[in-house]
């Protein structure tokens, strides 16, 4: 049963608990595992990749199986229907069409002195997109992950994703991959699949950058590998943070917090509402959307554990609670949408009004859903075109601006006491007698 709180309760301490879900005392023994797996994989290469997708995936592979074949991919095509392409390729060009619009472009300025400063982008060699598949086949993040991958540039793409029975991965997967430009792909997943991304193995290339959502054990194993390699963001078990007043529609609410409850057992569903009748009457049609939910235990879960409705006193208060939590996903079922939005500070999409359920944004509007959860919208943003870019910067000097800041060089090297700072600029300017 989803609880209801109101706000004189500790709210706060409440919203803190469900925030941290992911890096609280009770997921360390998960980290432990995360390591042990990814040394492993650093060790051993394909060899632990294969015991783990064994141990953990119960798929027995052996090296060769690992990458996804032409023949798997040609074949792919015929096990899906005209529908489901029809629908792939309508989200392939919205997301696309997205992600085009602001490209970061190199830049220089020249300026006095013949001055040139500027910035120089690149996408990164390679990367490493990962594409959840435990629970659900997600061919809507393939395209969420791919496509600003090829919009930045990226000389190879390579894709991970766990087997599934058979060792089969979802035609529709491989469809959307292909789709969106993405041939090379590896039947892994886990914290297995970031670590053979992450140190490379026999069969699997290192890449630069990681991206793409995941459960636990791969949020974890990207927290462990960053700095060996980029990656977009924290992007674990999904959110939702709905706020709701008189005139929203209960059922729709319930429905758009199931929709991230179903996700896995350590998703988050809040609704923050002004309105006690809206509260129960929510309260009593997640119930009643649950009695034949396929994903029924999992989904009681989420909503047990990190699910609640909060009454809160005004719209205003709902906007503070919710600027603490950072959600992943944040609805605004209210009159005025618009009116709220600019007290919204951290939040990593924004749904405004009735007709904006959050599954547009999950598979078709254009913008990421990859987003970071637990926090992270504080400091971080959805995965983009930038995430598969770095810029170099550009600085060039003339003899006379060099001469102009030599003298105050000198000062900030000097007091550094970086004597060859200051050296390698005046051995430049001295005049010669
Ligand atoms: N934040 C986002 O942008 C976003 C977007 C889409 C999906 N998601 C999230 O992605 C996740 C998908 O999770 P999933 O489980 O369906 O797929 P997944 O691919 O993320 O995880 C499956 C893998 O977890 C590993 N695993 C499972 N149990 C394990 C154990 N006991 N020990 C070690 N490893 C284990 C297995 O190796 C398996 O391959 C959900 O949490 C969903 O909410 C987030
Ligand atoms: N809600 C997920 C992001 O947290 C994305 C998704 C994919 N498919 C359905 N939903
Ligand atoms: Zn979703």
């Amino acid at each position: 049963m989803l609880r209801i709180i109101t706000q004189q309760a500790d709210v706060r301490a409440e919203l803190q608990r469900i925030c941290d879900r992911t890096h609280d005392e009770q997921v360390l023994h998960k980290q432990a595992t995360v390591r042990e797996v990814l040394q492993a994989v650093k060790r051993q290469g394909d060899q632990a990749v294969l015991h783990y997708t064994a141990e953990f995936d119960k798929q027995s592979l052996n090296a060769e199986e690992l990458r996804v074949t032409g023949s798997e991919l040609d074949a792919a095509y015929q096990q899906v229907s005209k529908e489901l392409l029809g629908a792939i390729r309508l989200a392939c060009r919205q997301i696309e069409a997205f992600h085009r619009q602001r490209v970061p472009k190199s830049w220089v300025h020249f300026g006095d002195d013949d001055v040139v400063l500027g910035k120089r982008y690149n996408p990164v060699d390679r990367a490493g997109l990962y594409v959840p598949g435990g629970r659900a086949a997600y061919p809507s993040t393939v395209l969420m992950n791919a496509i600003p991958a090829v919009v930045a540039g990226v000389p190879r793409i390579v894709m991970v994703t766990p087997p599934r029975s058979g060792k089969s991965i979802e035609p529709a997967v491989l469809v959307a991959a292909q789709e969106a430009g993405v041939q090379e792909i590896y039947r892994v997943g886990g914290a297995q699949a970031i670590g053979a991304l992450a140190y490379g193995t026999q069969t699997i290339p290192k890449v630069d950058v990681i991206t793409g959502p995941g459960n636990i054990y791969v949020t974890l194993a990207k927290q462990l590998v960053y700095g060996t390699v980029g990656i977009d963001s924290l992007a674990g078990p999904s959110e939702v943070l709905i706020i709701a007043d008189e005139t929203a529609n209960p059922v729709h609410v319930a429905a758009d917090l199931l929709a991230q409850a179903e996700h896995d057992p350590m998703a988050a569903a809040i609704l923050l509402t002004t309105d006690p009748a809206l509260a129960k009457n929510v309260q009593v049609a997640v119930e009643r959307q649950l009695i034949d939910h396929p994903r029924r235990l999992d989904t009681e879960k989420a909503i047990a554990h990190y699910g609640l409705i909060v009454i809160v006193e005004s719209l205003q208060a709902a906007a503070e609670l919710s600027n603490e939590f950072a959600p992943e996903h944040l609805e605004l079922e209210i009159e005025d949408p618009w009116a709220l939005l600019p007290q919204i500070r951290h939040a990593g999409a924004i749904f405004l009004g009735y007709s904006t359920p959050e599954a547009v944004g999950d598979y078709l509007a254009g913008p990421n859903h990859t987003l970071p959860t637990s926090g992270a919208a504080r400091y971080a943003s959805a995965l983009s075109v930038e995430t598969f870019l770095k810029h170099s910067s550009i600085i060039q000097y003339s003899q006379t601006a060099l001469e102009k800041v030599a003298g105050a060089i000198d000062i900030l090297a000097t007091s550094e006491g970086l004597p060859s700072h200051a050296d390698s600029v005046r051995r430049r300017v001295q005049k010669e007698d």
